[in-house]
């Protein structure tokens, strides 16, 4: 080719280049303009639809009240600060308004509070809304499906297995070990000579106590991992409480970006590595030919298959009038019933693979855990700390104890905790006043119309019974703010609502745990206070609540402990 061809070749090719630049710039703008020029009105198009799809809501939340909120945020900024600052500060917000039912809106979520018995009852004894709020589903990578979480067939099928599994009968065969984890707990509290934080020790052995009845796993095989285990479950409620409350940390999108996120797996690293291992182990014995022995065998009469197995006089943490399926026995089987321990059970079903698979017994297991052990170890430190505040209330707990033991320093039986009445009033008034889960949430699927006012909530709403509100209206506990055991007294409790007392739930998805617990939670305080008597420097008023889906006190469960003159032997 010639020079001055190629040479105009080349200046034909800058100037088109030169053109093309000029043009794509023009015609990129242009695409973007009207990118910009459609998505605004699709935008609001899907936002007038999205508003009209929810005209039905809108409606009915306008009828009940509420604080006033923001465009499009609600009140997300009433959740903003620390955790007991917004604990405080929502409870002073409700005192705002004269009614038991109110809204408030988080972004596009509709909340509504419940305290009116009528209301509770109406939601919890219901077999339809037994749906968990979607609030629920940040538990779902650490809790997976389990118990607390799932729903419908699912739930219903897994409740059935499991809460034998806390039978009465089977509680009573785990005395002996609730009597040497109390002592174990007696021995380290030896150690403390001034404040400290009771709650440490209550979660250690609360965890130890799990691993060794419902689990089944001895404590020669146990190590530190307990302790370790607790302390990762608390931080991962800090983690799912942000959640619940900062707005922006709700989209997994957006949470997977934050600190918290690489935090949550670590501390799931942790949770998990103790559940697997304990299933590990358990199915090692299996498979070594060790099954597990059913720790009680009973024979059920045909006329008795569907007897009650309520205690005379004693009504495990709910109002005596209450039944839920801990209460009735109701299988059909008759003739000989071998009673098994709740991963006995579960890694016997799995067996054929029929009943619950692997990952099943996986997120029962991480659900009794968590479920096992936050609740008992924060009802636990409340109960000690309110003893530390009321000496002559503490001085009359030891009264019945001496009344019980005399001088002797044995332990426990399951008859010894029956006589353990005022004991007992302590122990519901603490749940009374500091009912370890303040909220229980359901989402609803239809609107429902509440008895206490006739209002009605609507169809995708997420309900919250708000248990710490509902145990302290003073039309149902006369000085509501005042630690007062007597509020149980049987004369007491008769004239009072069933549903004005709900620290376990009630109803179909009552806490499977209830009995566990205030056995439990029995043996442990008596035995402590057998051993000290328990000191505070703080009152009630001073403490700093704060609602981390467990409640508990921001400042630590602060008390003294004095040996008293006769020390119980240690095991
Ligand atoms: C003081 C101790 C305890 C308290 C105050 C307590 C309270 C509660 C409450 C209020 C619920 C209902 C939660 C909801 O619907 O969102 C619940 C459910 C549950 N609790 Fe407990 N609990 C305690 C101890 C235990 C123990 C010791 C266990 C097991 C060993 C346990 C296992 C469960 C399970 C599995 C559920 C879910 C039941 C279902 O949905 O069917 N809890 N508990």
């Amino acid at each position: 080719m010639e020079p001055s061809l190629i040479g105009k070749r080349l200046k034909d090719f800058t100037m088109s280049y030169a053109a093309a630049e000029t043009v794509v710039p023009t015609s990129s703008w242009a695409a973007t303009n009207l990118f910009y020029v459609l998505l605004v009105p699709a935008v609001l198009l899907w936002y007038t639809y999205w508003r009209m799809s929810r005209r039905h809501l809108y409606e009915l939340a306008d009828k009940i009240a509420g604080p006033k909120g923001l465009p499009l945020i609600g009140n997300a900024l009433e959740f903003t600060g620390g955790s007991d600052e917004i604990f405080k500060r929502i409870v002073k917000r409700s005192e705002e308004f004269d009614e038991s039912i109110i809204k408030v809106w988080i972004g596009p979520r509709l909340l509504v509070f419940l305290y009116d018995p009528r209301d509770v009852e109406l939601i919890l004894s219901s077999h339809v809304h037994i749906d968990k709020a979607d609030e629920y589903k940040f538990f779902k990578p650490w809790l997976g499906d389990g118990l607390l979480i799932s729903t419908g067939q699912k739930w219903r099928s897994h409740r059935k297995l499991i809460a034998p599994t806390f039978h009465l009968n089977v509680l009573k065969s785990f005395i002996d070990l609730f009597n040497a984890n109390s002592r174990a707990v007696v021995d380290k509290l030896k150690r403390e000579t001034g404040t400290f934080d009771c709650h440490d020790y209550m979660s250690e052995c609360t965890v130890e106590i799990l691993l060794e009845t419902a689990m089944g796993v001895s404590k020669s095989t146990q190590d530190r991992s307990g302790f370790e285990y607790a302390m990762a479950v608390m931080k991962m409620c800090d983690i799912l409480h942000l959640r619940h409350t900062k707005i922006w940390l709700r989209p997994d999108v957006l949470f997977n970006f934050t600190q918290y996120a690489k935090l949550q797996n670590k501390l799931l690293d942790i949770i998990h590595g103790l559940t697997k291992k304990v299933i590990k182990r358990k199915k090692e014995e299996f498979k070594s030919g060790n099954k597990p022995s059913p720790l009680v065998t009973e024979y059920v009469e045909p006329s008795e298959s569907t007897k009650t197995t309520s205690v005379e006089g004693l009504s495990f943490g709910q109002s005596s009038g209450l039944k839920d399926d801990l209460d009735v026995d109701d299988d059909a089987a008759v003739g000989q019933k071998k009673r098994l321990a709740f991963l006995d059970l579960l890694l016997e079903s799995a067996q054929g693979g029929v009943v619950i698979s692997d990952e099943e017994i996986k997120e029962q297991v991480d659900t009794i855990m968590f479920e096992g052990h936050d609740t008992t170890a924060a009802g636990s430190s409340f109960f000690l700390s309110a003893m530390g505040i009321h000496q002559d209330i503490q001085d009359k707990v030891v009264e019945e104890l001496d009344k019980i033991f005399g001088d002797s320093d044995r332990p426990a039986t399951f008859q010894d905790t029956l006589e353990m009445k005022y004991l007992e009033r302590c122990l519901m008034e603490t749940l009374r006043m500091f009912p370890p889960v303040p909220i229980i949430a359901r989402h609803l699927k239809q609107d429902v119309t509440m008895p206490s006012n006739g209002k009605k909530v609507p169809a995708g709403s997420t309900v919250i019974i708000a248990t710490y509100k509902l145990h302290r209206r003073e039309d149902i506990y006369p000085n509501p703010e005042k630690f007062d055991p007597d509020n149980f007294l049987p004369e007491r409790s008769a004239n009072r609502h069933y549903y004005a007392f709900v620290p376990f739930s009630a109803g179909p998805r009552s806490c499977v745990g209830r009995k566990y617990a205030m056995l439990k939670l029995k043996i442990i305080l008596s035995t402590i206070l057998r051993n000290f008597r328990v000191h505070s420097d703080l009152k009630e008023s001073d403490f700093k609540l704060q609602a981390d889906i467990i409640l508990k006190r921001a400042e630590g469960f602060k008390v003294r402990l004095e040996p008293r003159k006769r020390m119980a032997k240690a095991c």
